[in-house]
């Protein structure tokens, strides 16, 4: 198991960052790796991203120096997204069987956590988001129809897409962890535009379903310095609280968003405007 550490940036300091500068400190190019675990853990919010991919074996989540904890769940939350074949997660002997766009809540407290994909050839991706917590409540598999779901967008600003809200105060209890997909339909191709702030969170977003030789243009920055990076299919940002975040294909695409922070309040944005944008 690999564990990239990602210290935090104040945005005087991003105002002078190149794209090179910019990509390693907010881009994760490799988030699936074969047969492997691999982690992000960045210093907003503690959040740690990442993605596990089994092959023929099973992979346990040990934990790292980085977690300072005896197991990775002892002091932690984790939401689990099923992206890519059938597989299982055996939490303590628990399976939960997992099929694409699957999520399991898995509670502070659980000890041992392992990933199995049930046909090698065609194996699980299961995307990891996880951050600290105070409190146990129950693991929890979630299947897409016991999501919430939202419909925004217009075909005119090319922004129909489909939100489903899974770790969410309505759907499931956690400490601070907020977690969910978003599906553009075709020909749409905006996520979050008009864009929003919320410093009390920050955001992780893992883009995928995006044919291979598509790029999605991500946008980053204070309101009135935006960056921006180009990202591949499987590959994740890390959002600063300070951020906007907002991304446009060059094709539809789908992406996994997730915060943490002071709230769980999904509505709790500070909108900007387009015009205000620079
Ligand atoms: O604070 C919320 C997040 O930025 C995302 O949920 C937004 C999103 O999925 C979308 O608009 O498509
Ligand atoms: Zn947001």
């Amino acid at each position: 198991m690999k564990i990239d550490v990602r210290h935090a940036s104040h945005a005087d300091a991003v105002r002078g960052y190149d794209t090179q500068t910019l990509r390693r400190h907010f881009l994760v190019e490799t988030v699936f790796a074969d047969g492997e675990i691999r982690l992000t853990y960045s210093h907003y919010d503690r959040m740690v991203i990442g993605g596990a991919m089994p092959l023929g074996e099973s992979l346990t989540l040990t934990a790292p120096k980085a977690v300072g904890q005896e197991t990775f769940l002892a002091e932690r939350e984790l939401g689990v997204l099923a992206i890519g074949g059938a597989g299982r997660v055996v939490v303590d002997g628990n399976a939960h069987e997992l099929r694409k766009y699957d999520c399991l809540y898995v509670g502070r407290g659980a000890g041992e956590v392992r990933f199995e994909s049930v046909d090698a050839a065609a194996p699980a991706k299961f995307y990891l988001v996880s951050t600290p917590a105070h409190a146990n409540h129950p693991t929890v598999l979630l299947t897409r129809d016991k999501a919430r779901h939202l419909a925004p967008g217009d075909a005119a600003t090319a922004n129909r897409r489909a939100i489903f809200q899974f770790i969410h105060p309505e759907v499931c209890q956690s400490c601070q962890l907020t977690m969910g997909l978003t599906m553009l339909e075709t020909g749409s191709v905006w996520n979050t535009m008009p864009s929003h702030t919320h410093d009390r969170r920050m955001e992780a977003y893992l883009y995928f379903d995006l044919d291979a030789d598509q790029r999605v243009f991500h946008f980053m920055g204070e309101p009135q310095e935006t960056r921006h990076m180009l990202v591949a299919n499987e590959q994740a940002i890390i959002s600063p609280p300070w951020s906007i975040h907002s991304g446009a294909g060059t094709k539809n695409y789908s992406f996994i968003w997730a915060m943490a922070g002071d709230n769980k309040s999904f509505t709790d944005m500070d909108h900007v405007a387009i015009g205000d944008l620079r």
